[in-house]
């Protein structure tokens, strides 16, 4: 397991690398999936963290996904040290114990592998500055997969038409592939009509924040879709998680209008609670020497979050 501490950047081969030595160390509560293929036909390679990883067992589950931004670099880092704190804590630390045994997790570091290999392969350093996938489109090239999602998706003038643009959101919702395989992943944790899925993150950079739904509507009730309930439960949580790592709290659209994000499918269309963090580190590339400090900043909130997995209502005192 990742004992050493992050001293470089993993490229997408050394991602996979240590994704393999991590399940080869913990086999009993590790094991990697690939939840399917980027546009350029790599791996969008998963991990499930679980006691008895082998069987599904009636467990809240719990979905991560970082990377999805190409040159946020420092997302996938703080994936991979949230797999060595699972890992490496099992067994001798009782809380992250408890909490693998008690939750099947699901992480995915890079769900943008083709983009995160063109920012990472370029003569310019320290990258490209590359955000998008890498899939051709009517004018250019690159579709926002953040305003790719299939809920409300190019509403609401939070995304782009323009193929050029940092935020297209494609020529339809899920026309990404990588859009797609992530929603297909959790469409399939619906188990007898029941998404088991209970929180969800999407890991991006950089501006120190948690946020939460939603991003196409600065209200923060919708009727029928955020219920006061429901909204208390995000804010509640997400003050708590800010509160742990020093990042300001609040809803998404308060930053800016967004359409088609990944936390507004993943509560709007599947009710599952979800955040999205804006790691620190100043900007996309923070120096190597920045990695290991940016990412034990947010540890305790990833454990904290775990912890709500079971039943997230409980933040307001409340079952569900
Ligand atoms: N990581 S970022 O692109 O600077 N911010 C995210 C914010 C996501 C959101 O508002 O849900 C985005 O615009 O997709
Ligand atoms: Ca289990
Ligand atoms: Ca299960
Ligand atoms: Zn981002």
């Amino acid at each position: 397991g990742p004992l050493k501490s992050a001293t470089s950047y993993h490229t997408y081969a050394e991602m996979r690398q240590e994704v393999d030595s991590v399940v080869a160390a913990h086999p009993q509560i590790a094991s990697k999936f690939v939840a399917g293929k980027s546009y350029e036909g790599r791996d969008i390679v998963g991990v499930k963290i679980s006691d008895n990883v082998a069987t599904d067992e009636n467990e809240p589950e719990m979905l991560v996904i970082a990377n999805i931004h190409a040159r946020e670099r420092l997302t996938a880092e703080q994936a991979l040290d949230y797999l060595g704190q699972l890992t490496n804590g099992y067994g001798t630390n009782s809380r992250i114990t408890n909490l693998v045994n008690e939750n099947e997790i699901y992480l995915m570091p890079m769900v943008n592998p083709d983009g995160q290999v063109y920012d990472m392969t370029s003569d310019t350093q320290p990258g490209r500055m590359w955000r998008k996938n890498r899939q051709p489109n009517p004018t250019s090239v690159g579709t926002d997969l953040n305003r790719n999602f299939n809920y409300k998706w190019g509403c609401c003038g939070g995304s782009s038409s323009n193929g050029a643009s940092e935020t297209y959101r494609g020529t339809s919702a899920e026309s990404a592939p990588e859009v797609k395989v992530i929603e297909n992943f959790v469409r399939s944790r619906v188990v007898g009509g029941k998404q088991q899925i209970k929180v969800f993150l999407d890991i991006h950079s950089v501006a120190e924040l948690v946020l939460w739904p939603f991003g196409y509507t600065m209200s923060d009730t919708v009727p029928g879709s955020m219920s006061a309930d429901e909204e208390a439960v995000h804010r509640t949580i997400g003050r708590e998680l800010a509160a742990t790592n020093g990042f300001t709290p609040e809803q998404d659209s308060d930053l800016y209008i967004t359409d088609g994000t990944s936390d507004d499918w993943t509560w709007g269309d599947q009710h599952i609670v979800s955040f999205t963090f804006e790691l620190g580190g100043g900007d996309f590339y923070p120096p190597p020497s920045a990695i290991d400090g940016q990412v034990q900043r947010s540890r305790e909130a990833l454990l904290r979050l775990t912890d709500y997995a079971d039943c997230p209502y409980r933040a307001i005192g409340k079952e569900s």
